[in-house]
């Protein structure tokens, strides 16, 4: 019943669908209690040699009225229950999915995509269904019990009606026992279902590595091994859950033993006629639904409950990332300052940044470089207040990040990272993802400067064609030059690529850096890379080793200098000949 307490907020929010719902469950429970009563009245008049033609047919007019009346009241609480059960659903996926879109990286890092898979999917249901089935069990139990109660109270004997519920405490004392354990044991299960989730998820995407390296057979043991874990859990949970039916069986077998030993007995003494232990007889098998009923709502709650609990416990976590309230809005632009005096990742202890700053002018290109893990995207993470917990300050247009709305600030930055990602959509769709409204003409324009407009005109639809899964499958340049026209469309002050031309060969950087440099003149750019040619026109490059700067200047003063920039280039220049020479 803790998660009737615990969805208080939303039965306050509903309470007029659930009053017209539970309303016209009242009455039906009413009007079912017509029907006993009248068969037993027909015996007793029948017995008596009482019955007449007219009786007889007000009887069946009786039972016909209260039978449409049923029928349009189901109705109606089935459209309020049902109705407001889904904008229970609605409410939480939207809360939830809002949570996910605000959380910081930390929370991605720590849920894995199945488990918040899980909660969105398996966790919502079990909640949704106690605002639905579990309130109209709970009702429809509670008031069909009752209602039948007092009539075998009121119409037959309440003496003999005590007597046959001798049995009847036993539901409840066994409700008590099992509901913890079920609360538990379904939490578990949801836990190896989330499990479940996370190694479907990884497999399926991973599956080519897997078949690449011969891997098929280990990865379906393991998948059985999680699979008989859950099952295990599961199993639990149908255990608890069956203790209950045939405890039910056993209370209506031993009422229909007392009604049939004490009704001979009052029937015997002249306390009650025939006709009312046929009628007792009618209104015992009527308490055989509600009596399930409760063993079902049981079910019902207790895992409602656990998920209940477990999306608290996801919706519980806040981003590290937070918005001031004065925050500024109008979008982020000028010098970019960016100092970092250290930098750790949440659960590491040694730094990835120390003592890293460079001021890049508005307008102006800043080349990253360094070895694999140095901490170049690291530095991009930070401009993209992916993490605020650094000791330093960074600050663009003299205001630091944090004091922007990110809003404000993100719609200022087109970034493509390093592994770039396209949706299931066409073409044309994918490249204006963050200005939906622009045209052909804007989107055609983008294509062009990243060279891939040609590309785009031999697939089968062209910009139409769609990507991803169901449509073509596109090569690593290919994907990584729309990612860039899809950051280039939204005309961003600070352009953002993370070793994202590595894929393209050297003539076609070449054509794209160009018309960077002609379409970009005022506005900021920052290309993290690991072939040198990519950052030879910035005004300053900075070379990153083990998250401190080793050396920087631009690229004819760093090849001057003699140090690592220039090791490298000249050994990229002698790779660049040898492969032309090959061709
Ligand atoms: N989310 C994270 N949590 C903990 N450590 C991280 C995380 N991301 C990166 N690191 C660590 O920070 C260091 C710098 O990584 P970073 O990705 O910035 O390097 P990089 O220079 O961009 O490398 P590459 O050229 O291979 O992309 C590495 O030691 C890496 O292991």
């Amino acid at each position: 019943m803790q998660i009737f307490k615990k969805l208080g907020w939303f039965f306050k929010q509903e309470k007029k669908a659930y009053f017209w719902g539970v309303l016209s469950l009242i009455i039906v429970a009413l009007l079912q209690i017509l029907t006993p009563r009248i068969i037993g009245l027909v015996v007793n008049e029948v017995n008596n040699k009482t019955l007449t033609k007219e009786k007889l047919l007000l009887y069946v007019g009786v039972v016909f009225f209260g039978g449409i009346c049923q029928y349009i009241l189901r109705f109606i609480w089935r459209t309020n229950i049902w109705g407001s059960a889904a904008r229970l659903e609605k409410t939480l996926r939207k809360r939830l999915f809002h949570h996910f879109t605000s959380m910081d990286q930390v929370f991605f890092q720590k849920n894995r995509t199945g488990d918040l898979m899980a909660h969105a999917t398996n966790d919502l249901n079990a909640i949704q269904n106690v605002a639905g089935a579990g309130v109209l069990t709970l009702v429809d139990s509670l008031l069909n019990g009752g209602i039948t109660i007092v009539a075998m109270c009121l119409l037959i004997d309440w003496r003999l009606t005590l007597i046959v519920l001798i049995p009847l405490p036993l539901l409840g004392l066994m409700s008590r026992v099992l509901g913890t354990k079920m609360h538990d044991a379904f939490k578990e299960s949801q836990e190896a279902f989330s499990m479940i989730n996370d190694k479907t998820q990884e497999s399926i995407t991973g599956v080519k590595v897997i078949k690449t390296f011969g891997q098929e057979a280990e990865d379906i043991t393991e998948f059985s091994e999680k699979i008989d874990y859950a099952i295990g859990k599961q199993n639990r949970v149908n255990f608890i859950d069956s203790l209950f039916d045939p405890l039910i069986t056993i209370i209506i077998g031993l009422s229909y033993v007392l009604t049939l030993s004490a009704g001979g007995y009052f029937v015997s003494k002249g306390i009650i006629q025939v006709g009312d232990m046929v009628s007792m007889f009618a209104y015992i098998s009527m308490l055989v639904w509600p009596m399930f009923a409760i063993g079902r709502l049981f079910n019902v709650l207790e895992r409602g409950s656990a998920s209940y609990d477990r999306i608290q416990e996801l919706l519980k976590e806040t981003s590290q990332i937070h918005e001031k309230d004065n925050a500024i809005t109008t979008p982020a632009k000028g010098d970019l300052a960016f100092y970092i005096a250290s930098f750790t990742y949440d659960g590491d202890e040694k730094s990835s940044l120390d003592n890293v700053h460079f001021l890049l002018k508005e307008g102006n290109t800043l080349g990253l470089v360094g070895k694999t893990g140095a901490g170049k995207t690291t530095i991009l993470k930070l401009l993209l207040r992916e993490f605020d917990h650094f000791d330093g300050e960074i600050k663009m247009g003299g205001e630091s990040l944090a004091d922007y709305s990110l809003d404000a600030l993100l719609s200022s930055i087109g970034y493509v990272p390093q592994d770039n990602f396209l949706f299931s959509m066409t073409v044309r769709d994918n490249i204006r993802f963050a200005k939906p409204e622009a045209t052909q003409e804007e989107v055609e324009e983008v294509a062009r400067m990243t060279a891939i407009h040609d590309d785009i005109l031999g697939f089968p639809e062209g910009y139409d064609t769609m990507v991803g899964e169901r449509g073509v499958s596109l090569s690593g340049g290919q994907k990584q030059r729309i990612s860039i026209a899809r950051a280039l469309l939204v005309n961003p002050e600070l352009l953002i690529l993370d070793d994202s031309l590595s894929a393209v060969d050297a003539k076609t950087e070449e054509a794209i850096l160009s018309n960077l440099k002609a379409t970009r003149q005022n506005k900021t750019t920052i290309i993290a890379a690991h072939r040198l040619s990519s950052v030879m026109h910035a005004q300053e490059i900075l070379v990153i080793d083990e998250g401190t700067v080793s050396e920087r200047g631009t690229h004819e003063s760093l090849e001057a200098e003699g140090g690592w920039y220039a090791d490298m280039y000249e050994r990229q220049q002698l790779e660049a000949k040898i492969e032309g020479g090959v061709e």
